[in-house]
């Protein structure tokens, strides 16, 4: 049976001691067991919120990483660096990351390998735009990016992969795709995932849903045969929100 992956992405957002008060107010409520809290924080939040962490059900998780070891690229953060502090997730490929800061599917790929060769889960972001959902163009958009993401890993790095599908339209909108065409997307992606592994491998994946992800929304989201999680933007930002929505994963 497949966990169900709850992790909530801050984007830019939050002080260290709101980030502090966060952990204090969701670490004695997160459930464990079989439904997995992430929090993907800011860098500079991470080493304290790494130590809150500690002994908890919650996971830590970066939103971005570059994937060599070390050199010259001013202002990026290695792979090395998340795994020192105790980071054990890492959000890969986010659209925020394709649109503004010229993420490519080559390099997404490249740091997707980074991650395992540093023994760091990545969470890799696919998701189409809404002029491409409008032209019947997703399945195109999001397969491409999904083989090009997975390329070159072994079945084991693919099961261990967390694939979050986050159609563009639907982020930061309140317009939240409906429970069926998501789960029709994230099967399809799953198919997908069976073609260039096999479907005893595509099983195992853990495959979320993101997009205005609320409390409100996430029970039927959760009850579709092929939506494992969710990766959630806005709703994730108040502690009880957020325990709200790992509860949900529960149930
Ligand atoms: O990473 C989270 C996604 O971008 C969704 O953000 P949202 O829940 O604010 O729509």
């Amino acid at each position: 049976m497949r966990k169900v992956v709850i992790a909530g992405n801050w984007k830019m957002n939050k002080t260290l001691a709101e980030a502090s008060d966060f952990m204090d107010a969701v670490i004695p409520k997160a459930p464990g067991g079989n439904t997995e809290a992430i929090v993907c924080a800011p860098f500079v939040h991470l080493p304290a919120l790494v130590e809150k962490a500690k002994g908890s059900n919650v996971k830590v998780a970066a939103q971005n990483m570059h994937f060599e070891e070390s050199g010259a690229y001013t202002g990026e953060v290695s792979p090395v660096m998340l795994t020192d502090i105790g980071v054990t997730h890492v959000v890969i490929g986010h659209s925020e990351r394709r649109e503004y800061f010229a993420e490519t599917d080559e390099s997404v790929n490249q740091k997707t390998k980074a991650a395992f060769a540093h023994g760091l889960t990545p969470i890799v972001c696919v998701g189409e735009t809404l002029e491409q959902r409008e032209a019947n163009e997703t399945m195109d958009v999001v397969g491409n990016q999904v083989k090009k993401a997975l390329a070159g890993l072994s079945d084991e790095q693919v099961t261990q992969t967390i694939v979050a599908y986050e159609p563009i339209w639907a982020i930061g909108t309140g317009k939240t795709a409906s429970s069926e065409d998501a789960n029709e997307v994230c099967a399809k992606t799953r198919k997908v995932i069976a073609e260039i592994t096999s479907q005893g491998i595509a099983d195992q994946v853990v495959i979320q849903y993101g997009g205005s992800v609320k409390p409100a929304n996430i029970d039927e989201l959760l009850a579709q045969s092929d939506i494992d999680g969710a990766l959630v933007g806005g709703a994730s930002l108040e502690p009880e929100s957020f325990v709200q929505l790992v509860e949900a994963g529960t149930k």
